[in-house]
């Protein structure tokens, strides 16, 4: 089975507002809600990948990222390893640079059914504040 390892950025402001893009229809996961990221390529680190992808789908440069945790999740015919960082300093404001709706979300507000079952782990940390 095809395995992906992928930087996920969890953007929050100092409101304890969280910023989540949609993604696409014609995607995989269509329409569920995520936050910013992709894939890792063979020569980045992680890190690397997530400040990368940030630019790319929101605009932002990171300027403080810290790694909160993995998750690794088996689709029906996909394997997936989510690679999570808190950024909470950047440069610019996020917006869906390609697009894509968006919103901002009080942290404790967080719903696990509108993400990808991949996720649904560590929405329950952030909804209970243990991040
Ligand atoms: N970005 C992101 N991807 C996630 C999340 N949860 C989750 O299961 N995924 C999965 C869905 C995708 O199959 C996989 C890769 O993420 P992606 O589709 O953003 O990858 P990408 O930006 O490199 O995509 P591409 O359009 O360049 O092909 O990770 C999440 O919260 N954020
Ligand atoms: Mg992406």
């Amino acid at each position: 089975m095809k395995h992906l390892q992928v930087a996920v950025g969890i953007i929050r402001n100092t409101e304890r507002q969280i910023f989540l893009a949609q993604r696409a229809a014609s995607s995989y996961m269509a329409n569920k809600w995520e936050f910013p990221g992709g894939k890792i390529e063979q020569d980045e680190s992680a890190e690397q990948a997530l400040k990368r992808e940030l630019m790319e789908e929101t605009g932002i440069e990171v300027t403080s990222a810290s790694a909160i945790g993995q998750a690794d999740h088996s689709y029906e015919d996909l394997r997936v390893t989510l690679h999570f960082f808190l950024v909470e300093g950047w440069n610019g404001e996020p917006y869906g640079r390609e697009g894509q709706p968006q919103r901002w979300v009080e942290q404790q507000d967080l719903v696990a059914d509108e993400f990808p079952p991949a996720n649904h782990e560590l929405i329950s940390r952030l909804v209970a504040g243990e991040i």
